[in-house]
């Protein structure tokens, strides 16, 4: 299964469908890069958070969006990310930030940057990425060889994301991860959305093994059929 072309793939969805775990796997199991977009939205939240800078204020988050400098690693083995060249891989999880990254990623200014940074990293990918996000397959990479849309009940997302954070409440997580995707979904610039020419895979009844698998094999046959 050698080819001397980069293979681009472009994995998307809302939280909790499993695309982080997958990208990390496939990418590895081929060879490829790995990009994590949700975590590039995730530092310069961060970076705004910790500057004093109001995340209700879209303005302000239009002037500050070009001054943190974010470096993506894209090793799916040992994924990294810095700001400023401080490791925040674990303070982009906390909740504050959780809670106000949708805001954020929703102003134009911040996207520009971001999915400039994005066309760059893939463009420089030797073998071939998988980069996961919302808005892969429709905007930063719209001539991807692969598109995959990932879904799953809401229910099944919140046990999954419960399931990672200890003594976590089902049915708050349930609305706060509903309220993220809707948010995502209706913003202007590059909604969370489905590329027409995306395959679509409902992980609810899947195991991550099997979701892996499936994305493998999609991968496998877009490069035969070059
Ligand atoms: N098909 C699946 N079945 C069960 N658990 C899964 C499945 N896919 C992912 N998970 C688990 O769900 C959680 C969220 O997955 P993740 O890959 O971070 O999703 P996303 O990147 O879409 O938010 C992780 O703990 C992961 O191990
Ligand atoms: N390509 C992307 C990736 C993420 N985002 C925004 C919207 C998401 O709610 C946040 C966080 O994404 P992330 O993938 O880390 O979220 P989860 O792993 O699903 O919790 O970033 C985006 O607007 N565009």
């Amino acid at each position: 299964m050698e080819s001397a072309t980069p293979v681009i793939v472009a994995i998307d969805g809302p939280s909790g469908t499993g695309k982080s775990s997958t990208s990390k796997a496939v990418a590895a199991q081929l060879g490829l890069s790995y990009l994590d977009t949700g975590a590039q939205y995730r530092a310069i939240t961060w970076w705004m958070v910790t500057n004093g800078i109001d995340t209700a204020d879209p303005f302000a988050i239009a002037s500050a969006a070009g001054k943190p400098e974010i470096v993506s690693g894209t090793d799916p083995e040992k994924p990294a990310i810095t700001v400023d060249g401080l490791d925040v891989a674990g303070p982009i999880r906390e909740q504050d930030v959780t809670s106000k990254v949708s805001a954020v990623s929703a102003v134009p200014e911040v996207r520009a940057r971001i999915t400039e940074l994005q066309r760059a990293i893939a463009g420089s990918a030797v073998t071939g990425i998988v980069v996961e996000g919302r808005d892969i397959g429709t905007t930063v990479l719209p001539d991807a060889d692969l598109k995959v849309f990932l879904t799953a009940s809401p229910e099944a997302r919140a046990a999954r994301r419960s399931g990672e954070l200890e003594g976590a409440d089902l049915h708050a997580t349930r609305e706060a991860l509903v309220k993220r995707d809707a948010a995502d979904s209706s913003r202007k610039t590059s909604p969370l959305a489905k590329a027409d020419d995306a395959v679509e895979v409902d992980t609810t009844d899947l195991t991550l093994q099997q979701v892996i698998e499936c994305v493998v094999t999609l991968v496998e046959e877009k490069r035969a059929g070059r």
